[in-house]
């Protein structure tokens, strides 16, 4: 099976590298194709991909095309895609927002997958959602998910609603994650710990919320019971957030992601 990747960022590289140990691959490389020269350097230099310059020479041979390029890049490429491209091909979307029916009508195909992925794909543990368009076959969606599986773990969703929905909780859910831990760093270095203290503290306490979290059937409500003594310290801090509403402003940013995904798809 030949697997093609447009757009060698954070994401397509990512999924590109996940991939190259697929068995589905047989003994092909991943073939990918970026417009930055740099990039392609690189990439030509390291070896680990069939790189190529422009489309002509590859978009109409191989079997299955991510696209990992920006939204706002995607109408010149599926102007620059559209005689290259063949109806039999299957077409699967690592963007956000852009909608399966812009994606069939701009490339005049039919068989579209549109994913949400997440930045954690880096590191074996992505979290991917993905929904397909009717053409798509059972086994044509078995093999995607095998791919995207070479990442971390995907779930399957109905409706691109959910695609929207998933880019506000997982997708860009990494960011909300980093905030909570870049705000915990400047707390310890305020207080007085050095560089790495600050660190070794706030890493450690994630890695390990998380972990028991991850080894129990327990709720973060029941944790955060069990971290806090009544008239405690934990118990001051919580307050502090529910006197401040931290959880509704939480769900208010979730909700500004989905939103603007949606109205990507309608730019
Ligand atoms: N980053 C994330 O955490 C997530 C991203 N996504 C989605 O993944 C997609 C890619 O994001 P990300 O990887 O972060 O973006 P990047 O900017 O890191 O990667 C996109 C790459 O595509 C290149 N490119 C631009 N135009 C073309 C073109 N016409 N043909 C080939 N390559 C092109 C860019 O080059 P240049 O830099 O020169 O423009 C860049 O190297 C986006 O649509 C985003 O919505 C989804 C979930 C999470
Ligand atoms: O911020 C973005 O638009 C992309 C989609 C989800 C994460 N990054």
């Amino acid at each position: 099976m030949r697997v093609f990747v447009i757009g060698a960022g954070n994401m397509g590289l990512t999924y590109a590298m996940g991939m190259s140990q697929s068995s589905l691959l047989g003994n092909k490389k991943i073939q990918i194709y970026d417009t930055d020269p740099d990039k392609i350097k690189t990439l030509k230099e390291e070896g680990v991909f069939e790189v190529h310059t422009s489309l002509e020479d590859c978009l109409g041979k191989v079997d299955i095309v991510f696209i990992a390029v920006k939204p706002y890049h995607s109408t010149s490429l599926f102007e620059e895609m559209k005689p290259l491209v063949r109806n039999e091909q299957l077409f699967i979307s690592l963007m956000a927002g852009v909608t399966i029916e812009t994606i069939q009508e701009g490339l005049q195909i039919d068989k579209v997958i549109r994913t949400m992925p997440n930045l954690p794909a880096k590191v074996g543990k992505g979290v991917t959602s993905y929904t397909e368009s009717n053409s798509v076959s059972r086994i044509e969606l078995l093999t995607a998910r095998h791919l995207l599986d070479t990442t971390g773990t995907s779930i399957h969703v109905d409706t691109e609603k959910f695609i929207d929905a998933s880019t506000g909780i997982s997708g860009s859910g990494p960011a909300y994650v980093f905030y909570f831990m870049q705000s915990m760093l400047e707390a310890a270095l305020k207080m007085g710990f050095s560089d790495y203290d600050s660190k070794v503290l706030v890493s450690n306490t994630f890695e390990g919320a998380i972990e028991l979290f991850n080894q129990s059937d327990i709720s973060p409500e029941h944790w955060i019971d069990k971290v806090a003594s009544k008239g405690g310290t934990t118990q001051a801090a919580i307050d502090s957030m529910e006197d401040n509403n931290v959880k509704q402003l939480i769900q208010d940013a979730a909700y500004a992601a989905f939103d603007r995904a949606v109205e990507l798809g309608k730019e």
